[in-house]
């Protein structure tokens, strides 16, 4: 089984960018860096408020990055402008509220259906590949399919918080669904909370993931590992899977 890519999620190198209104981190020259020690995609979620990653961080970074670029998101306004505008390889869409902290929740792909059908085509029409983010539920699946997204990711959230506590009761539900939808035909993405403790038990659970985004973990990892190191460890964490 191949190893799930690793997508790098800039949003807090974002967050620190914006501290100082310059542009320091240079969030293009991280890019550039992590796919340079071997991240195979960059992601970057800029929300409504752009709190860390920007609009115009997207078509910064859709010039220079050589992997695969993934821009998720809620579906409205400026969002649809600027991935339409940019068309990045991968979009994924997650419910979030402006206000939300972080992403803590999947779409309801079966009540938000005529929704979700009328945003992607625009998507799918000029070659983007959608992703919707969602809990690991067989029915939020078969919605995803309905509605003609090419993949699913799964919010890693809960298993990440019981992780702990219960590693197999944690990596359970997605284990179950990740079979599902893989003999359903849809793609499998996964992230949020995936860190250096948790990513080779979860991955070793999931046949057939095909992409991690990971971020926070990540980038706090490299301020004792240094962003190198960090990377190689991560990638270690996927090849590790059995
Ligand atoms: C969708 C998801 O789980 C994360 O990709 C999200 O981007 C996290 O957003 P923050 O970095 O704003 O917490
Ligand atoms: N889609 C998950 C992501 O991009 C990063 O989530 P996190 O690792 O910052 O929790």
């Amino acid at each position: 089984m191949r190893p799930a890519r690793l997508s790098v999620n800039l949003n807090k190198v974002a967050l620190i960018r914006n501290g100082r209104g310059a542009n320091y981190p240079d969030l293009v020259k991280v890019a550039l860096d992590c796919e340079k020690f071997g991240a195979q995609g960059i992601t970057i979620h800029p929300r409504p408020d752009q709190r860390h990653a920007r609009y115009d961080d997207v078509y910064a970074l859709k010039e220079v990055v050589q992997t695969e670029l993934n821009i998720e998101g809620y579906p409205e306004g400026r969002f649809l402008e600027v991935v339409l505008e940019t068309k990045p390889h991968q979009v994924t869409l997650v419910p979030d509220a402006p206000g939300q902290l972080t992403s803590d929740h999947g779409w309801d792909t079966v009540g938000r259906a005529d929704f979700l059908k009328e945003i992607l085509a625009p998507f799918k029409a000029a070659g983007i590949r959608t992703s919707l983010f969602v809990d690991p539920n067989e029915r939020m699946i078969d919605g995803a399919l309905a509605v003609g997204a090419d993949r699913i990711e799964f919010y890693t959230g809960p298993f990440a918080s019981q992780f702990s506590g219960d590693p197999a009761r944690a990596v359970a539900p997605f284990t179950a669904a990740c079979r599902y939808a893989a003999s359903a035909g849809i793609g499998i993405n996964a992230g949020h909370d995936l860190n250096l403790h948790n990513l080779t038990f979860f991955a070793n659970n999931m046949p057939g993931l095909q992409e991690v985004s990971i971020g926070h973990a990540l980038v706090t990892d490299a301020l004792y590992l240094g962003l190198k190191e960090t990377i190689r460890q991560y990638l270690a964490c996927l090849s590790a899977t059995t």
